[in-house]
């Protein structure tokens, strides 16, 4: 393994499974961890998250040749600004925030001359905080990686490792591209399963109660992803602000033509539609990126 020491800044669900999936993986490198919650990090001392906790950013990341940064995209900024004043100048600070873009451009604007290479996995739950995190969220997952144009290539060959070595697949992308793919596969269904969880609490003949009476079916599969984070979910939306508006659009577009064959009668359109839609469904199970995967779900839900 390419590195000796690796800081986690941010222990929360993507911060503590890094660390705990570290000590798993790759027993040989050192572990240290921050949070800006000081209940956080008394948390993580306690569940062993990291093998040091550090009471300040910049003693964290001292010594460290990987930073990881687990904070809401909103918080990168701010968070490179605190690690600077400890970074050695050939660490490579690296980032697990769900929109790609603008946290690349925040933190090379926030640490010129270093080896900034941003990277998401993708890979989560609904869940957050310092108790979510489990060594094998990793486990049979895409992390896509999003090196600047000019990144040094056996630092990015060095992070590609990394994430193998903690059970990802691995693919290098574009961060703009990123940005488009994600705002389709995981920022819009967020956005429409909160939309529909508080239309469906606001509905005045269906009450809160029913609500989560008839819950068990389709409805149920909502509510869990309208459980995410309000502070991660609000910045990605913030932060992926042209992709999704697009990807919006588009969506309304379609929820309109459904709209259409629905008045129309038009049966045919509605069997195509779903047709093609149970064939993807399929298609995902059969390449195993499914929840179905043998060691996902249990005691997460
Ligand atoms: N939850 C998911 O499913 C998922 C999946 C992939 C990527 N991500 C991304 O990972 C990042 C972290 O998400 P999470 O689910 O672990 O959130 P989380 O809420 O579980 O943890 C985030 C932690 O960051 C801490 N924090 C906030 N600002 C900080 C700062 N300036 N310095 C240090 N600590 C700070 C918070 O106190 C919190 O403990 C986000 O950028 C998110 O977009 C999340
Ligand atoms: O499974 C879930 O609960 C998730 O929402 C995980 C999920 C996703 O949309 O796939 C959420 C956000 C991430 O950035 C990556 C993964």
């Amino acid at each position: 393994m390419p590195f000796r020491k690796v800081a986690i800044i941010g222990l929360g669900l993507l911060g503590g499974s890094i660390g705990l999936a570290v000590r798993e993986h790759l027993p040989g490198v050192a572990t240290t961890g921050y949070d800006a919650d000081s209940e956080v990090r008394e948390r993580a001392r306690e569940l062993d998250l990291a093998q040091t906790i550090a009471d300040d950013p910049a003693e964290a990341v001292r010594g460290a040749d990987l930073v990881v940064l687990c904070v809401p995209v909103g918080a990168m900024r701010g968070a490179a600004q605190a690690i600077a004043p400890g970074l050695s100048e050939d660490a490579i600070i690296s980032d697990v925030g769900s929109s790609k873009q603008r946290v690349g451009k925040a933190l090379a604007e926030e640490l010129p001359g270093h080896h900034v290479i941003p990277a998401h996995p993708v890979a989560g739950t609904e869940q957050s905080g310092p108790d979510a995190g489990f060594a094998s969220l990793f486990h049979q997952r895409w992390c896509i990686v999003t090196p600047p144009e000019d990144a040094d290539a056996a630092k990015v060959a060095a992070l590609v490792k990394f994430w193998k070595s903690l059970g990802s697949t691995v693919e290098v992308m574009d961060a703009a591209h990123h940005d488009m793919v994600l705002a389709v596969t995981s920022h819009i269904p967020h956005l429409i399963a909160y939309t529909i969880v508080g239309t469906a609490s606001d509905l005045e003949e269906v009450t809160r109660s029913e609500v989560i009476k008839y819950s068990a079916g389709g409805f149920r599969d909502f509510t869990r992803i309208a459980a995410s984070d309000p502070t991660m979910w609000r910045d990605v939306f913030l932060h992926n602000k042209d992709a999704v508006l697009e990807m919006m659009d588009r969506f309304q577009a379609d929820l309109g033509s459904m709209r259409d064959a629905i008045e129309a009668d038009d049966g045919e359109a509605m069997f195509d539609l779903f047709t093609r839609t149970r064939a993807i469904r399929r298609s995902i199970l059969e390449q195993g990126q499914d929840d179905a995967r043998p060691d996902f779900g249990r005691g997460h839900e």
